[in-house]
């Protein structure tokens, strides 16, 4: 049963919530006996009955058990057809921010220091034109 091939279209269709199928890293799994059970609630289980769950599935960071419970309910593989959407690539949560935070931190120090170099000659420079007079 597991070997089974469900295509987006087959998939879309199962998105009631005593018949529900989800699909995250191109499985498709029936959540239709969890829905109840979800410690984040049916709402957003049913939001995205019959699609791509990957996304929202990982931005939660779930657990392990959440993996093993995922697991456990495996009905089959999707299989991509052309025009489907695109694999959704998965980077981690953090990817992206933690290179834009680091860069801007970088150019952030940057301004502070060369303020710092700059007022620093300006002092210099009026301490040595009062010397000479
Ligand atoms: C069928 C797929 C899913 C399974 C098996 C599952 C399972 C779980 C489990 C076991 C937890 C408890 C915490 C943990 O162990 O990580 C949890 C929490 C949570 N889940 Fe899911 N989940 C699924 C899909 C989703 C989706 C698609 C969303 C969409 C946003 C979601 C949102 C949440 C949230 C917000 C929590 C935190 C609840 C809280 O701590 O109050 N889950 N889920």
């Amino acid at each position: 049963m597991a070997d089974q091939e469900f295509t987006y279209a087959d998939v879309s269709e199962h998105v009631s919530k005593k018949d529900l199928f989800l699909v995250v890293h191109d499985k498709v799994y029936n959540a239709s006996s969890f829905v109840d059970e979800h410690p984040g609630g049916e709402e957003v289980l049913l939001d995205v009955g019959g699609q791509d769950a990957t996304e929202a599935f990982e931005d939660v960071g779930h657990s392990d058990e959440a993996r093993e419970i995922l697991d456990g309910m495996l009905v089959g593989k999707l299989k991509r057809q052309e025009g489907d959407p695109k694999p959704k690539s998965y980077g981690g949560p953090t990817a992206a921010t933690t290179s834009d935070g680091a860069s801007s931190g970088v150019a952030l120090y940057a301004v502070i220091l060369i303020g710092g170099v700059l007022a620093f000659g300006a002092y210099k420079y009026l301490q040595s034109s009062q010397e000479s007079h």
